[in-house]
């Protein structure tokens, strides 16, 4: 059982309290009972904290909230000013009659003295009144969703000239309280049914995948994806059978996969490819820009709002809404979107009117998110409501067949672009099939994109790649690491590797075999052969000149690598 906070002797009891103190302590008391029932914690866990925070802030011996599931069937009871052992009792622990009063009347019940009030039996008298020979009083506030009561709070104390007095300022602080837990539990239950809602999708679409003929022999016809090797042919059977439902899709792959374009291509296949696309970097936008940017604002809501703008929510009505970085967002606004997505409505920055939206939802990361949610930095009712469908893109290096595929289409691209007519020489294709591509297959195209370029033709040879020249960032960033290292990571980034224990040696390093061979990513901007600034530099390259991104890639915080940018005159990319 959880017990108040010793942090918080300051707190007065507020019946022991001058009026005007008073009320600010319950102000405050609210406050701090909000910001639990709005935490990412489970139901059990904040309604414990409620309670037991309540004991500080109110004179009580004993306080439990009791809630009934739908069937009116004892469910969650949390306690606090209990023995230890009283935790899986505290259903039995309230006064059976007085608390059935406060659910069939749906009223606060007020009782002076518990010892004297027909609705207690002396077994209740006994029970609440264990170690002390005073006067014991007791109310009870019923906990509603809507006209339904759902669960009680109850608190007993002695009672006392003061404690009357001041009775009905507690039991309206009460009610207080029990409304926004009453709030709570709603959405609480609603996210219930809303994932297991989610998980009937889920194993729907998982079995119409297993039972799925691929009708499209020719996969590179989805979208400009270009790939034959097998794990890409199984991809794009899943985007398109779960491009058909309309349920949220989480891409799931290192950067530079194609989550966007797969994005793309589930927005194409699906039922509303006639609407628009809409893309968001949630990593790429400070948090108050990213709100007015996803909910959109009235005019006048902050300054520099000359005028009402819509926001990419509105915008995607109809469509889909691609938010790329989910992992990166920040916990408030985890909440937020929650809702959004729960209910399908918001308002504005600044607005009251609420706006309903119809918007299938693609979102994308390369974080690990299990890991995410086990630390408490991603919610986990976020997570199931939008990882009902995960498609994980797996890294170029474990689908090398698809490479020279890839760098004929890209060379073709560049051709047209350049005005030339360069071909892939054997030479170049046994280049690029031995390098492990730490930037799959965005650091591909830009690698082919320099070669052809630069290379004379009208061939392209081994020579032309900048990793036979002692050119290729990438090539000395990972050269000589444990290919094994990056091995099994397409859904996170591996983590930066520790130094050495004891000062012992390095890992002995192997050359790497055509161009930068294997890899394992680098603790930071320190150490190696390339300076702090070309670290810097092609780590954001590698990000897509996303700061978050970048700073993750090297083991950095935000606040480093913007300070890093800074000090080294780094001027940053606008797409
Ligand atoms: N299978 C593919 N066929 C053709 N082009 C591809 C393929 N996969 C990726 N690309 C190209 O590689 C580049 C990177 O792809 P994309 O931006 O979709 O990756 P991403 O996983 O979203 O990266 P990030 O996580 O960094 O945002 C793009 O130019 C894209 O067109």
């Amino acid at each position: 059982m959880l017990h108040a906070d010793p942090e918080r002797p300051a707190r007065a009891a507020i019946a022991a309290t001058p009026s005007a103190a008073r009320s600010e302590i319950a102000l405050t008391g609210v406050y701090e009972i909000s910001k639990i029932l709005t935490s990412a914690s489970r139901l059990e866990t904040m309604l414990a904290n409620v309670v037991n925070l309540l004991a500080s802030f109110m004179q009580m011996r004993h306080g439990v909230i009791a809630l009934l599931n739908d069937d009116g069937i004892p469910d969650i009871a949390v306690g606090a000013g209990w023995t230890e052992e009283a935790d899986d009792r505290f259903h039995a622990s309230l006064p059976q009659k007085a608390v059935g009063q406060v659910i069939v009347t749906g009223m606060p019940l007020v009782v002076p003295n518990i010892a004297t009030h027909p609705l207690f039996e002396p077994g209740d008298v006994a029970k609440l009144s264990a170690g002390t020979t005073d006067v014991v009083s007791f109310i009870g506030v019923p906990i509603r969703i809507g006209q339904k009561v759902v669960g009680t709070l109850t608190i007993d104390r002695a009672h006392d000239a003061q404690s009357a007095q001041r009775l009905d300022f507690d039991v309206r602080f009460l009610v207080m309280v029990a409304n926004l837990i009453g709030q709570t539990v709603q959405l609480h239950r609603v996210l219930l049914r809303d994932r297991e809602r989610l998980m009937t999708e889920s194993h729907r679409l998982q079995k119409e995948l297993d039972e799925y003929k691929p009708r499209v022999p020719n996969t590179a016809a989805i979208a400009g994806i270009v790939g034959d090797s097998p794990a890409i042919r199984s991809l794009l059977d899943k985007v398109a059978v779960v491009a058909r439902s309309r349920s949220p899709v989480l891409l799931r792959g290192e950067s530079g996969t194609g989550k966007e374009l797969f994005a793309r291509a589930i927005h194409d296949l699906s039922a509303c490819a006639g609407g628009p696309f809409i893309k968001v970097n949630c990593a790429a936008l400070p948090e108050s820009v990213l709100e007015s940017e996803l909910f959109g604002h009235e005019k006048g809501a902050f300054t520099g709002a000359i005028q009402a703008r819509k926001g990419r929510f509105e915008l995607a009505h109809g469509g889909t809404l691609f938010l790329d970085e989910i992992g990166e967002m920040s916990l408030v606004f985890q909440a937020k979107l929650l809702r959004v997505l729960q209910e399908g409505e918001f308002e504005r920055v600044g607005g009251t009117k609420t706006i309903k939206v119809a918007v299938r939802l693609v979102t994308a990361t390369n974080r690990n998110l299990e890991d995410a949610v086990s630390k408490g930095e991603f919610r986990a009712d976020l997570y199931y409501r939008i990882n009902v469908v995960p498609v994980i893109l797996p890294p170029l290096r474990d689908r090398k067949s698809d490479i020279p595929l890839l760098s004929r289409e890209f060379l073709a691209r560049f051709n047209t672009e350049n005005g030339r007519e360069l071909e892939l020489g054997p030479g170049a294709v046994e280049v690029l099939t031995g390098c492990c591509f730490p930037g799959n297959v965005r650091e591909l195209e830009n690698c082919v994109r320099r070669a052809a370029t630069l290379a004379p033709g009208p061939t392209l040879a081994a020579d032309d790649f900048a990793c036979r020249n002692d050119q290729c960032v990438s090539a000395i960033l990972w050269k000589g690491r444990n290919p094994q290292a990056l091995a099994n990571t397409a859904v996170s980034l591996p983590a930066p590797p520790a130094p050495p224990a004891g000062g012992g040696p390095r890992p002995v390093e192997a050359a790497p075999p055509e161009g930068h061979a294997a890899h394992e990513v680098d603790p930071g901007l320190r150490g190696g052969r390339m300076s702090e600034r070309e670290r810097l530099v092609e780590a954001m390259e590698r990000a897509g000149w996303v700061q978050a991104k970048a700073a993750r890639l090297l083991g950095l915080t935000p606040r480093q690598i913007g300070y890093a940018l800074k000090k080294h005159g780094v001027e940053l990319k606008r797409f």
